[in-house]
């Protein structure tokens, strides 16, 4: 940045900077002389004012001219942040207290002027007048808020991935990774509470078949039906996954053999009377499931269960499909 001259030698009035604002015309005039032979810079368009590598901690007060908080300086980075400063606001008001490295870098969006005050001025500033401190506190308070409104954003943005990345795309079921974070948890559990755990796999029956006769879209559509299906007919407290391409898993904790035996047959029943669209008059035939049911036993693990389960779907196919084998 180019000095430019001093601040006594411009036009700009103390009265219009925001750090100056409510202030009494005779604190004005002694600020206005601390100021006097503070130096006035110009920055170019695109010109980093302040960054890490900043040295020597300053306030910048934008006397004309649009800054922004960036993370590059491409023109189309700089135009659209939404965090600009405009004529009478400054910025490296925390770095100016604490002299400590800016965490934050701030360009030019377009030319710019800027008055810099340092640090020892701007104490100077603060122990002669209540209104600087108090103007400056607001600032801050300002910022801090700014700031946890972002964090807070970003958290719940950060959640919305983490959710998203754990859902199956085509059937909005859970998909494998939370099934592979989940299921640990709710075995242990099960363990630990000495409560029972349930687990049914679902697999269409002769998908390929339906897939090679009505086409791969179709296929998708029988999927979402059957998923739908499924979670339509399960407690808050189950679980379903989508565990392969035509399979899914269902955890139902708290749930005895027995009673897991009722929901995988009602299931099997509702997969077999629901219907697949092809579009809205012409319905596809009848989609069939089989389904394996295994109940947690002292011991076993997710993996173990699971194959137990899938030993059952097994059965359920051999014996011609279209049920639910234990
Ligand atoms: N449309 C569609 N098909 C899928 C998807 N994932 C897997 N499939 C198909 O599902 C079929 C599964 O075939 P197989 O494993 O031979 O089993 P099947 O034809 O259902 O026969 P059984 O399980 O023995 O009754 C394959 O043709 C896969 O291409 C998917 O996301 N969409």
């Amino acid at each position: 940045m180019e000095h430019f001259k001093d601040f006594r030698h411009t036009n700009f009035k103390v009265g219009d900077i925001q750090l100056f604002k409510n202030i009494s015309k005779d604190e004005l005039l002694k600020i206005k002389q601390q100021l006097d032979y503070c130096p006035v810079v110009t920055a170019k368009s695109g010109e980093i004012v302040l960054d890490s590598q900043s040295s020597g901690a300053c306030l910048y007060v934008v006397l004309s001219g649009i800054l922004a908080l960036t993370s590059n300086t491409s023109k189309r980075q700089l135009e659209n942040s939404t965090i600009q400063y405009f004529a009478g606001e400054c910025v490296g008001e925390i770095s100016v207290l604490d002299e400590e490295a800016s965490t934050a870098t701030i360009a030019a969006v377009t030319d710019a002027q800027l008055l810099l005050i340092d640090s020892v001025i701007m104490w100077r500033l603060i122990d002669d007048s209540n209104g600087v401190a108090r103007n400056l506190l607001q600032l801050l308070s300002f910022r801090i808020r700014t700031t946890n409104a972002q964090l807070r954003n970003r958290q719940k943005v950060g959640e919305f991935y983490r959710q998203l990345s754990m859902v199956d795309g085509l059937t909005g079921l859970h998909n494998r990774s939370w099934l592979n974070t989940q299921l640990p948890g709710l075995i242990e559990n099960a363990h630990a509470t000495q409560t029972e755990l349930s687990i049914v796999m679902v697999d269409l029956d002769h998908f390929k078949k339906f897939n090679d006769q009505h086409g791969h879209v179709m296929g998708d559509e029988a999927l979402q039906v059957a998923a739908k299906v499924v979670s339509a007919g399960l407690r808050p407290s189950d679980f379903a996954a989508r565990y392969g391409g035509e399979e899914m898993i269902i955890i139902l904790p708290n749930t005895s053999k027995e009673s897991a035996l009722i929901v995988a047959e009602r299931l099997c029943d509702r997969i077999r009377h629901a219907q697949v669209f092809k579009d809205s008059d012409q319905a596809l035939p009848h989609i069939t499931a089989s389904l394996g049911l295994a109940t947690l036993t002292e011991g076993q693990d997710g993996l173990a269960v699971i194959s137990s389960a899938d030993a059952a779907l097994y059965r359920a196919k051999e014996r011609g499909r279209n049920q639910v084998a234990l």
